[in-house]
Formats: structure tokens, C-alpha cells, sequence
């Protein structure tokens, strides 16, 4: 197979970028950059600094940078790559930024829009799978499914397999899955969508469209559904290495097990309540309370006494809080922009204001958290309502196409800097009581 501009322009970024590792490890390895109290060995190793990515970075008051840039940065960057009659960039180019960290031209776009082209064709065992399911089985269910089952083509896996693949070769065959699973997730989630929602009515995929556009016609939406995909998928793509998909994600393939493996248990991660489902929680939320005045917009006084009733009953309010970030995340913000512009009347959409209002006040009240402001989830789902994809429950699988694009990208340089199979040091509690009585561990 011929390679393509983003395979050599990658193989030389490695390549250049290998030796910064390979001396860091070396000659500064014993530097101290962290130390590890009680509370972050119970606590979930909060604010641990033990993982190293340069695809992302969080800082915790201006939220997430993609490659250096804020997010209004990145799409300033990509404008050139705005489908025509759209806002958005498309998928295929903001990948290739997220792979290389270079805004690549449009024929570089183009080949990656091919390549996908080649791989997206969704296998026909995988539908046999995903319909042998129980039809109510969660869609992350479905889709982790989906992804596992397709491991029997990793690159990967066999070229591993026939015992002679070099460590510095390795981010090759990890890139070729890469590129395969970026390009069919979409397709695997329109299948379930319209499997599970739309009466088991399909959409052929569109050999003329972006990934963005392709999706949204897949799942049977029209314009301007594409771009509020491909808005969807870069802000969900990445956020740093520590959260629980990323993570798992990377730690799954440190046993050099291949992309398919590794993304099927970051999906699992992504399914939980406190991580990605927290989006179907949000809107699951917002329905039950307007329900409860019969489908009328709250007052604030009521929503002050919802988000009071949800907290005195021992849930958290979905959407709001966030392991990292103290201020309103980034792409909370970039979603009300949208919506501000595309559906400012929506009644919904003035709900989740009405909820910005008043929810950090009640959290700060109430005392707990470390940050009353929203993160991603309280949003996304309310734009998804507004265009017609009411079927909440998959919205976290919208989460996961996304996801992948940080994820696989990682991935491909975990291999590719030869990055360790982690393996952190457990110990007992009465180790931990007794280092609490003598002041620490003596080391
Ligand atoms: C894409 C994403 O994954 S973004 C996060 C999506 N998840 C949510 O929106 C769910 C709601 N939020 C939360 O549960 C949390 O804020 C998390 C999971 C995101 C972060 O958890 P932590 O880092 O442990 O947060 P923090 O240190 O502020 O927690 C301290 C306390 O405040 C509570 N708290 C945090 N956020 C909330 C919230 N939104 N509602 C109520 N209580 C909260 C925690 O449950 C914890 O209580 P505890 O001491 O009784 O265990
Ligand atoms: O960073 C986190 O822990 C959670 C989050 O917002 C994400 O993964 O997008």
C-alpha cells in the first residue's frame, strides 16, 4: 500500500520526537515532578502527575488546549477546512491536526477523507453481532460490542503475532487500526441508531461526504445536523490523558493490546454516570423536572428546589462539577454559542441557561464540590433535543465516535515513544495507618 502524507509526515514527527523521551528517561529519570499524599491514594490520584501526552493539555481555569490551542483557536486554525455553507471543519482535517499538531492543507485533508473512504464499510459480522443483542441492550453496550468484534482485523495484533515487529515500528500497524476504527465508528453508530430508534431502516453511507455530513445523513438528519456532528466529535475528542476513557484506554494498550481492545474498554469507561453518560443523565434530569409542572419551564425559585431535592436525595446534579477544571468548561461554552445563534428560543435551551443561573449557586451552598461550574455534558444533549435525536440514551455513543479521535491518537504515539506497560504500586491499609501515625513513608 502506498503511504500517505499523514503516515511519512508521523513517521518523521516520531522519529524527530523519540530522542526528547529517550533522554528525559535516561539521564532525568529520578527528577521529583510530584508527590503522592493519602488522599490521592484513596481519592482516585487526583491531580497525580503521572502521565505524559502532547495532543491535549487541561489547565484547570481556561479548560482544554488541542495541540497548543484553545478551542476557539483551533477552529480559527481550520477555517480553510469549513465544508462549504457550514461553520465547522471537518473531522478528516482536525484529525490529521490532532495526529501531527500541523493545520494540514487541503490535499492533506483530502487524503484523509479517502483513506476513511477506503475503510469505513462496516463488516458484515459485526451487524450479525450487534442484532444476535438484546434490541434494549444500552448502545454502549452495542457499540463496545461493535468495536471488540472487529479486533479479529487488527494490523496490530498480527503483525505482532508473527514474532518480528520492532518496538519503533510499532506505532505503524497501531495507526493502520487507528485509521480503520476512526473511520468506521461512525458507521457503526448510525447502524445501531436507526437498528435500535429508526424501525430498523438504514442509510447507505454517502461516498461525497466528510465524516460529519456522512453521519448525520446516516442517522437520517439534514443540514445543519452535520456541522453540529462535526462540532460534536472535536469537542468531545480529547482531554488529556487522565480522564477515565483516555486512561483506560492507554492503560489497556500499555499490555500492547491493539486499538480494538483498547477503545472497546474506553468506551466501557465512557459509559458510566460520573464520565460521558452524565450527558444522558443531563437531559434525563431536565425531562423529569419538566415534567413534574407538566412540561412548563420552571421558575428559578422551583429549579432552585429541584436541584435542592436531587442533592438532598444523594444524586449529583449531571453536568455540573469536574475532576479537573474550576471554571465553566470550554466546550459548554462553545455549545451555548452555537445554540445561541441556532436555536435561541428553544425552551429547552433556555432551561440549561436558567440551570447556569442557578445550580453553581446551590452547589456552593450545599458545599461539596470543588467546582459549582458546568462541564460538556450539561450542554450537548439539549442541541441533540432541539435537532430531533431525542433518543438519550445514545447520546454518550455520539460521545465515544468523538472520542476515539484523542483516544487513537494517543494511542499511535504511545507506540510510537515506546511508553511503558503501566503498572502503579498498590498498598494496604495499615501500611497507609501506619505511615499516618509516623508523619509519611520514610523513603
Ligand atoms: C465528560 C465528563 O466526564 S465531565 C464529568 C461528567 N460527570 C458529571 O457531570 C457528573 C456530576 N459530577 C460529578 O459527579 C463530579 O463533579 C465528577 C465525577 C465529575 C468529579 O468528581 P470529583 O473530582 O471527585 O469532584 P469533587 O472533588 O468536587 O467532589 C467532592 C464532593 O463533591 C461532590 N460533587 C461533585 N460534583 C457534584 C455534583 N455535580 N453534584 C453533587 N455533588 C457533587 C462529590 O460527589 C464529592 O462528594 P463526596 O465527598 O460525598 O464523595
Ligand atoms: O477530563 C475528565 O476527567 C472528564 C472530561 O471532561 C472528559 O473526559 O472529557
Amino acid at each position: 500500500m502506498a503511504e500517505s502524507t499523514l503516515k511519512q509526515v508521523l513517521k518523521q514527527k516520531i522519529e524527530a520526537f523519540r530522542p526528547r523521551i529517550q533522554k528525559l528517561n535516561k539521564e532525568f529519570g529520578e527528577v521529583v515532578i510530584d508527590k503522592v499524599n493519602i488522599g490521592q491514594a484513596i481519592g482516585g490520584a487526583r491531580d497525580v502527575r503521572c502521565l505524559v501526552t502532547d495532543i491535549s493539555y487541561l489547565d484547570p481555569q481556561e479548560g482544554i488546549r488541542f495541540r497548543g490551542k484553545t478551542i476557539p483557536e483551533t477552529f480559527e486554525a481550520l477555517k480553510a477546512h469549513v465544508v462549504p455553507g457550514g461553520e465547522m471543519p471537518t473531522v478528516e482535517s482536525f484529525f490529521y491536526f490532532l495526529l501531527t499538531g500541523e493545520i494540514p492543507t487541503k490535499e492533506q485533508a483530502q487524503e484523509v477523507f479517502a483513506e476513511f473512504k477506503k475503510r469505513e464499510a462496516l463488516p458484515q459480522y459485526v451487524i450479525d453481532v450487534l442484532r444476535a443483542m438484546p434490541r434494549d441492550s444500552h448502545p454502549m453496550a452495542m457499540f463496545s460490542a461493535g468495536i471488540v468484534t472487529m479486533q479479529r482485523e487488527s494490523v496490530f495484533a498480527k503483525r505482532y503475532g508473527e514474532g518480528n515487529l520492532k518496538k519503533t515500528d510499532m506505532w505503524d500497524p497501531m495507526y493502520e487500526d487507528a485509521m480503520t476504527l476512526v473511520a468506521r465508528l461512525p458507521v457503526l453508530a448510525a447502524y445501531i441508531y436507526r437498528m435500535k430508534y429508526k424501525g430498523d431502516t438504514h442509510i447507505a453511507s454517502d461516498a461525497s461526504l466528510d465524516l460529519g455530513g456522512n453521519f448525520a445523513k446516516m442517522i437520517g438528519q439534514v443540514k445543519p445536523y452535520d456541522d453540529v456532528a462535526r462540532m460534536y466529535f472535536i469537542l468531545h475528542s480529547d482531554h488529556e490523558s487522565g480522564n477515565v476513557s483516555a486512561h483506560t484506554s492507554h492503560l489497556v494498550a500499555s499490555a500492547l493490546s491493539d486499538a480494538y481492545y483498547s477503545y472497546s474498554a474506553g468506551i466501557n469507561g465512557l459509559a458510566g454516570p460520573l464520565h460521558g453518560l452524565a450527558n444522558q443523565e443531563v437531559l434525563g434530569w431536565i425531562q423529569q423536572t419538566m415534567k413534574k409542572l407538566n412540561n412548563q419551564v420552571p421558575s428559578k425559585e422551583q429549579l432552585k428546589q429541584f436541584l435542592w431535592d436531587t442533592l438532598n436525595s444523594g444524586q449529583v446534579i449531571p453536568g455540573y462539577g469536574h475532576a479537573v477544571l474550576r471554571k465553566t468548561d470550554p466546550r459548554y461554552t462553545a455549545q451555548n454559542e452555537f445554540a445561541k445563534k441556532h436555536l435561541p428560543n428553544d425552551p429547552l435551551f433556555q432551561l440549561v441557561n436558567m440551570i447556569y443561573e442557578v445550580a453553581p449557586g446551590v452547589l456552593t451552598e450545599h458545599g461539596k464540590t470543588k467546582n459549582p461550574w458546568p462541564n460538556v455534558d450539561a450542554h450537548s444533549g439539549v442541541i441533540q433535543w432541539y435537532y430531533g435525536v431525542r433518543e438519550w440514551d445514545f447520546y454518550t455513543v455520539l460521545f465515544g465516535v468523538g472520542r476515539a479521535l484523542g483516544v487513537l491518537a494517543n494511542l499511535v504515539w504511545d507506540r510510537g515513544l515506546g511508553y511503558a506497560i503501566e503498572r502503579p504500586k498498590s498498598v494496604t491499609t495499615e501500611m497507609l495507618e501506619k505511615w499516618a501515625h509516623e508523619g509519611g513513608r520514610k523513603i
